[in-house]
């Protein structure tokens, strides 16, 4: 008798090939777990001043799109010559990317003109609120809104003055505007480029505790207001670390630890280094007892 004709073979063969459908569908990659390319991608990058000077050595990390991500780090780890990487900035104070990539809206934007990467929608805020000292807030405002052609500039000036009722109320010239008003100019001015994603470079920098706490709740309602994405960069991680969902800690040119915003809040070498424990006594996060001890098994 043929195999094919015993009782129950084509039970058999209905059950293999459901199985075989099952298996297929359990390993066909759903989408919704495949992870979105992220808004922003940095691929082992290295920057190199004055041809010389190797300030970053392999660094890499993501942005997500609508996130609000926070770089950390010591004094000269590197953290605002990424910004300048990824903005073009670099180009303007003899540095280059000499190695990996920097991808945009999974596009590569190392080696274009800072004002074009502004056209893409990329926004700095550099370091010290670089407002221009001598034009009124207004003034400044307008600047901000260099690469748009659109009949909208006038409504977006009224949207800052909403965010930063003060900056209304002072009509001076910017240079007389308080350490906290210049910063608040400085990010609404970055808003005038209606950008995707702006790079923040230490805004908590020179404020009191209170205006930290008022600049970085701003700072929140905007990404979740606008949908801006934000790349952070602090010296105040317990700040920065209160409004980001993910965080990438850095020295000496690269990243030496990442994850969410809870976990790195969490994590014992973070409070011992960055969240107050270790005073002047710090040196090196890789140094941290517990970092090393970890690195071990690594
Ligand atoms: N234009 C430049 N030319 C040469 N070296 C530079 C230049 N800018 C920065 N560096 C060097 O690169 C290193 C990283 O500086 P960077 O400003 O990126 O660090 P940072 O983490 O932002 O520090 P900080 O918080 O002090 O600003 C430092 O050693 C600095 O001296």
């Amino acid at each position: 008798m043929d195999a094919r004709d015993k009782p129950g073979h084509d039970e058999r063969t209905k059950l293999a090939a459901h199985l075989m459908t099952e298996i297929h569908e359990a390993t066909r990659p759903s989408p919704s777990i495949v992870p979105a390319p992220p808004l922003l991608g940095v691929r082992n990058i290295e920057v190199v001043y004055d041809d010389v000077i190797l300030v970053l050595r392999g660094l890499s990390l993501d942005v997500p799109k609508g996130a609000i991500v926070a770089l950390l780090g010591a004094n000269g780890a590197g953290k605002s010559t990424t910004l300048k990487a990824i903005s073009g900035l670099l180009k303007t104070e003899d540095g280059e990317v000499t190695r990996g990539e920097i991808l945009f809206e999974g596009e590569r934007i190392n080696g274009i003109d800072p004002d074009k990467i502004v056209r893409r929608g990329v926004f700095q805020v550099m370091e010290g609120r670089r407002i221009i000292a001598d034009m009124t807030s207004l003034e400044n405002l307008k600047l901000g809104a260099f690469t748009r052609r659109d009949r909208e500039v006038d409504a977006d000036i009224d949207m800052v003055f909403n965010y930063f009722p003060r900056l209304k109320e002072r009509t001076g010239l910017a240079g007389y505007l308080s350490g906290g008003e210049q910063q608040m100019l400085a990010i609404g001015r970055a808003l005038m480029a209606r950008p995707k994603m702006i790079l923040m470079d230490e805004p908590s920098m020179g404020l009191s505790p209170l205006l930290v706490k008022e600049v970085f709740s701003i700072i929140q309602k905007i990404n979740r207001d606008l949908g801006v994405t934000i790349l952070l960069v602090e010296q105040n991680a317990r700040a920065a670390l209160s409004v980001a969902s993910h965080g990438y800690i850095m020295e000496q040119g690269k990243v030496v630890l990442d994850g969410t915003a809870d976990e790195l809040r969490d994590n014992e070498d973070v409070k011992e280094f960055y969240l107050g424990g270790a005073g002047d006594q710090r040196k090196s996060f890789k140094n941290l007892k517990s970092f090393k001890r970890r690195k071990r098994w690594l």
